[in-house]
């Protein structure tokens, strides 16, 4: 059987709902192998709830949805931590531990996803940090670091299980336009190098820079610049 020609992300007829909310409705779209996709709308449209879904955080209650092979409508919980290694998620903040150091951060994770062998997860550890330009950083503690640099560790920690796609929730929103700039191009090179990205962001400045596929949220459907036209600023508020 050839599976190398599915999609990493696969959404047939999907409502996504907060609660009893319906929040999204008739969602229909596929995200390849190597795609990088935007995902924007106003506050409130929907970006996190659709992510959520996404990454086994809110139940799939109707529709088809599949992620990473997984299918998101039969996924007891007991096997949403085996779908959250096979997926990178990165928010906004950081969530970091601060007690521990950078290396430990990491570490944290790759015990708690079956890395048994102590010089595998050295190995492993170093291999993200230089991925993401901080091999020095190791045995530094979260606060000695800037947010652009506590971003990037975040991205390291979401490389670790080399995951087929990440998921980012507006992960430039707490930083200075030249450092998003720089985590923008760290996801570039991630991209380039394979890993699909699905990107939640109100910066259209980094979409006009680096422009790609849209997808956005708007009263209550996904519009999709793979399928038709649409402005995206329409409904937008700029603060
Ligand atoms: N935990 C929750 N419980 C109930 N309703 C929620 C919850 N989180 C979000 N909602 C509602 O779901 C809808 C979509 O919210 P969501 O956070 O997905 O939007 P968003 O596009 O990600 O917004 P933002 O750009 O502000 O992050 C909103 O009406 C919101 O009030």
């Amino acid at each position: 059987m050839n599976f190398s020609s599915s999609p990493v992300v696969s959404l047939r007829d999907v409502a996504i709902y907060q609660d009893v909310n319906t929040v999204l409705s008739s969602v229909n779209f596929d995200i390849e192998k190597g795609e990088f996709v935007y995902l924007v709308g106003r506050t409130g449209s929907g970006k996190s709830s659709l992510l959520k879904t996404l990454y086994g955080d809110l139940p799939l209650l109707v529709g088809q949805g599949a992620v990473a092979e997984f299918n998101l409508g039969k996924l007891p919980r007991k096997q949403v931590p085996y779908l959250r290694r096979k997926v990178g998620i990165i928010f906004q903040d950081f969530q970091l531990l601060f007690d521990r150091s950078v290396a430990e951060n990491l570490a944290f994770v790759l015990r708690a996803t079956g890395w048994r062998d102590k010089s595998k997860r050295k190995q492993r550890i170093s291999e993200v940090l230089m991925r993401v330009g901080l091999d020095a950083a190791a045995n530094k503690m979260p606060h000695q670091l800037s947010g652009g640099e506590q971003q990037r560790v975040v991205v390291a920690r979401a490389l670790l299980n080399e995951p087929v796609i990440l998921f980012a929730d507006e992960p430039t929103g707490n930083l200075d336009p030249l450092v998003a700039d720089e985590i923008m191009q760290l996801f570039q090179e991630i991209n380039n190098q394979g890993t699909a990205v699905l990107m939640a962001t109100h910066n259209y400045e980094i979409i006009n820079r680096y422009p790609r596929r849209v997808l956005k949220c708007e009263k209550g459907h996904v519009l999709d610049s793979n399928v038709q036209e649409f402005s995206l600023i329409s409904g937008y508020q700029a603060s």
